[in-house]
């Protein structure tokens, strides 16, 4: 248990490779990185930082996240968690050919309750060449990771069973708001790199989120978004249980994207497991929906 130190990577299917890079490069910030040899030519790799690649985006006929890395310390770790997994009932095997793929020394893939694609691995590419970024954008990664995922689960007692008690993720804390309860889990001092929610629909990504060293990074880059770069799909605010100032956009693989700075850190020696009934302290609303037709609107008082 507790194997899983960071969320390495993520996949993604498009049917827009274009719009992508255009979107990832001079929006985000992100480089475009040379291909591992062994990868398909008409791949796209973007980078963060040092490593050789963060997000991967391959053609496809629909468009959607097509897996997840996660990323273990060494391979006894790894060989430990496929054990964790097998005890559990899931049987986890070792692809050498998708390691060379994914440009990582040991590569295991499963996949989760919900049917998605996860793969585990260690032993990741650092190039020679240093990461530029083509904004001049620091994202906070390193052992953090590169962000967050939202995933819109089928059954949130199930994900529960295999993220928290086979996989040893940790439970950060909960937002219950109207009908929906996410449940936000770490994996290292980051808030959350998992959370997720149930919904009625089939499973899905609800969004990534990257961090960046400072508020004018994010404060520019909404500017581009509110340029049209992309559709704004919830204003900037700020969260009430990682204190993160972001604000989310659509992808162009039709889930959306948070792009966010200042997100706070769990020091595991007095954190407490806290359930908000909010999502935000402040911002975070629907675009067009910012002001109430109905007069005056209350403010949420943090707790
Ligand atoms: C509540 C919250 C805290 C920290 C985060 O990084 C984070 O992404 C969220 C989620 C906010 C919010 C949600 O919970 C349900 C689905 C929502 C409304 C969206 O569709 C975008 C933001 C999502
Ligand atoms: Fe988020």
């Amino acid at each position: 248990m507790g194997e899983v130190k960071a969320l390495g990577y993520l996949g993604f299917h498009a049917t827009d490779m274009a719009a992508w890079r255009t979107w990832a490069t001079d929006l985000l910030g992100m480089q475009v990185a040379g291909a591992p040899s062994e990868a398909s030519e008409d791949a796209l790799f973007l980078r963060m930082d040092e490593r050789g690649w963060r997000l991967a985006v391959e053609p496809a006929e629909s468009d959607g996240l097509a897996y997840t890395g996660w990323e273990v310390g060494d391979p006894a770790a790894l060989e430990r968690l496929v054990d964790d997994l097998a005890q559990a009932g899931v049987k986890a095997v070792e692809d050498p050919g998708l390691a060379r793929r994914r440009n990582v020394e040991r590569l295991v893939r499963c996949t989760d309750p919900d049917g998605n694609p996860l793969e585990f691995f260690c032993g990741a590419y650092i190039p020679e060449q240093p990461f530029v970024s083509p904004l001049g954008v620091t994202f906070v990664t390193g052992d953090f990771g590169l962000g967050h995922i939202l995933q819109n689960v089928a059954d949130a007692e199930a994900a529960k069973r295999f993220y928290l008690d086979v996989l040893g993720f940790r439970l950060s804390d909960i937002i219950e708001f109207g009908p929906n309860k996410v449940h936000f889990t770490r994996v290292n001092p980051r808030h959350h790199s998992l959370a997720f929610v149930q919904v009625d629909q089939p499973p899905s990504l609800g969004h990534f989120m990257v961090e960046v060293s400072d508020l004018d990074t994010v404060g520019r880059a909404l500017d581009r978004v509110n340029a049209g770069m992309a559709r704004l799909t919830e204003t900037l605010g700020k969260h009430t249980n990682d204190h993160m100032v972001s604000f989310y956009m659509m992808n162009p693989s039709g889930s959306q994207a948070e792009y966010g700075c200042a997100g706070r850190l769990v020091d595991e020696t007095n954190w407490k497991i806290n359930t908000y009934s909010a999502t935000a302290y402040w911002g975070h609303k629907v675009p067009g929906s910012e002001y109430s037709a109905d007069g005056p609107v209350s403010p949420r008082v943090p707790a």
